[in-house]
């Protein structure tokens, strides 16, 4: 896992471990500067040995403040740089122009300009404009030039330009462009800079909307800022449990990079915290330990559409078993009973003709979860058995009641009807493609593709928080950067992004393995939110080990190779 900061989170540590008097504000962008420059040896290991032109681009706050340290440290590497101001020196916070005064012993600062910019190549360019302090849309020589960067004349920098902490112009909290003509970037917006240096920590707005695409590469830099979080396990921890945790910059239990975690919105003392996760299933998702009973590993119901609408259901079910569900049933209607007979052999088959018969079925408390809405179609038959589902919540230990996963046209089905969206209860889990977000929360998907006026902007994070609170449940809105958030607010990010990005996830029917992935999870005896996060995850890592030419039925016949290089 990886803790993602937000910008109010960063400047409340940074201020924290200013105020403690052991490091200055003034060592902390040196320390930024100094990590720009080592990433961008790292990039380009020829270049350490051989100085280049630079052109640095420096803002009118402390981001531009880390520009002009990258600029003498490079000038002192023999670098020819160009240094080009977008504000008024003499407005620089007190750091920034410090290290402004710093370079102008060096060499020259001239006022930014596209024009300026022209006037000659450079080998490299530095975006220092704007960071975690963008409030409003680009404007003026700043939304030119970045506009120009962004290829509006037709040049092409992404093989260049390296952005400080951003590339100016992006929210760093919800990955989203300030500004309602996307200040520039609307030409492609997929691509601008081949390498982003963010400090400390990544910032949601790294792995969220257009973050990703945007930021090319992203390195995050150390700046000394461990030892003012406190990665201390709870005091809740019980005694001998695994910690899973960060100390003093080393992980001193499991540490999952693949997951990303977003901690609460801006309280520092008690949200930066790692929280420590007691259960977490990696060290449940073996069999060890669950009794060799098939029913002690749960018991997962999929519910399936009629003839020639069964696929969906079937891909669920597949994902729900390979994922360790002791048992999976199919539950179809008796016109897709001989179809779907003739496809499954360790799935079961229940004949499941109206919602009489599904709450007479769920009866069984050995029951533990259930799926619907792949292939189910949205008639009444549906709409009955999505009433009866959310009716009858089963107990039986050790679970805490029978979890409910609502996909596809489930999803269509609650949106259309006030009652049925109220029925949902704290174990259910919706998991919405941006289409189905919007018909099931309008408003709220509504914020989401207004343009950004301001920064920070409100995110998928934002809008998956507020979706969960009023659902009264989990919900996991997909995407490659899939969003899953509690009504608590816990909230985690599973980024296909980077290292992890899989465009060939994007499949027919893949959606369909993650809501089984996530009810076998659930029939385990998973808790909504570890089941969606941990699903959400293997499903991305199935389809990396796969690679490309991936259809849906691929993911759940990874999964085992997955399972065994976790060692679980
Ligand atoms: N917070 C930290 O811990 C550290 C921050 N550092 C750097 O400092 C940056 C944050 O600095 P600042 O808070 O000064 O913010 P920025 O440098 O990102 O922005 C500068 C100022 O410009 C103004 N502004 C915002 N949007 C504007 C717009 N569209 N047009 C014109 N002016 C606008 C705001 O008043 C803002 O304070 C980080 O991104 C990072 O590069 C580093 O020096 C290292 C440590
Ligand atoms: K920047």
């Amino acid at each position: 896992m990886t803790e993602l900061l937000t910008a109010a989170q960063m400047r409340s540590l940074e201020t924290a471990a200013i105020e403690s008097g052991e490091v200055t504000g003034l060592e902390l962008m040196e320390r930024a500067g100094r990590g720009v420059v080592e990433a961008v040896f790292e990039e380009w290991p020829a270049y350490r040995n051989a100085p280049q032109s630079v052109a640095i681009l420096c803002g009118p706050g402390n981001n531009g403040g880390d520009g002009f340290v990258v600029a003498r440290l490079l000038y002192g590497k023999g670098w020819q740089v160009g240094v080009f101001l977008c504000g008024d020196p003499e407005k620089l916070p007190p750091d920034a122009k410090t290290n402004y005064e710093l370079w102008v012993a060096d060499g020259p600062v001239a006022e930014l300009s596209e024009k300026a910019l022209r006037a000659m190549p450079y080998t490299l360019y530095i975006d220092a404009l704007f960071g975690t302090g963008l409030t409003r849309p680009l404007e003026g020589a700043a939304k030119d030039v970045i506009s120009h960067m962004a290829g509006r004349n037709g040049d092409d920098f992404s093989d260049a330009l390296i952005c400080i902490d951003a590339p100016s112009g992006l929210c760093t909290d919800s990955g989203r462009i300030v500004g309602s003509d996307s200040s520039g970037f609307a030409n492609d917006i997929n691509r601008f800079a081949k390498l982003t240096v963010a400090f400390d920590s990544p910032k949601a707005g790294h792995f969220i909307g257009h973050g990703p695409g945007l930021c090319g590469k992203l390195v995050v830099k150390d700046i000394g800022l461990q030892n003012w979080r406190c990665f201390q396990p709870s005091k809740n921890a019980k005694p001998g449990s695994r910690p899973f945790v960060l100390r003093d910059g080393k992980a001193v239990g499991i540490l999952r990079p693949q997951m990303l975690e977003l901690i609460g919105p801006d309280r520092l003392v008690d949200d930066i915290r790692y929280r420590y996760q007691p259960g977490w299933p990696w060290d449940s998702l073996g069999k060890a330990g669950w009794g060799n009973h098939k029913y002690s590993h749960g018991h997962a119901l999929i519910l399936s559409g009629g003839a020639g609408k069964t696929g969906a259901a079937r891909l669920a079910a597949r994902g729900a078993l390979r994922i360790g569900a002791g048992v999976v049933t199919l539950g179809v209607p008796p016109v897709a009973q001989m179809e779907v007979a003739g496809q499954i052999t360790a799935l079961m088959l229940r004949r499941i003709e109206d919602a009489s018969a599904l709450t007479a079925v769920l009866a069984d408390k050995r029951i533990t979860a259930l799926c619907l809405g792949p292939g189910m179609g949205i008639d009444q038959r549906g709409e009955a058995l999505v009433k009866a589902a959310l009716e009858a919540r089963g107990f039986h230990p050790p679970y805490e009641g029978r979890s409910v996963v609502l996909d596809a046209d489930a999803l269509t089905l609650i949106s259309q009807d006030e009652a049925l969206f109220g029925m949902l209860h704290e174990r259910c889990i919706l998991t919405p493609h941006a289409g189905e977000f919007a018909r099931l929360f309008p408003d709220i998907a509504a914020k989401l593709t207004a343009p950004a006026v301001s920064g920070p902007a409100y995110s998928k994070v934002d809008a998956t928080r507020e979706a969960a609170k009023r659902a009264g449940c989990v919900v996991l809105f997909k995407g490659p950067d899939t969003v899953i958030a509690a009504p608590s607010g816990a909230c985690r990010i599973s980024s296909a992004h980077y290292a992890r990005a899989a465009p060939w996830l994007a499949t027919a029917g893949s959606g369909d393995v993650l809501a089984g992935f996530i009810t076998g999870l659930l029939a385990r005896g998973f808790a909504p939110m570890q089941a969606a996060e941990t699903a959400a995850w293997l499903h991305v890592d199935c389809a990396l080990a796969f690679g490309p030419g991936l259809i849906a039925e691929d993911l759940p016949e990874t999964l085992p190779a997955v399972l065994r290089a976790l060692e679980v």
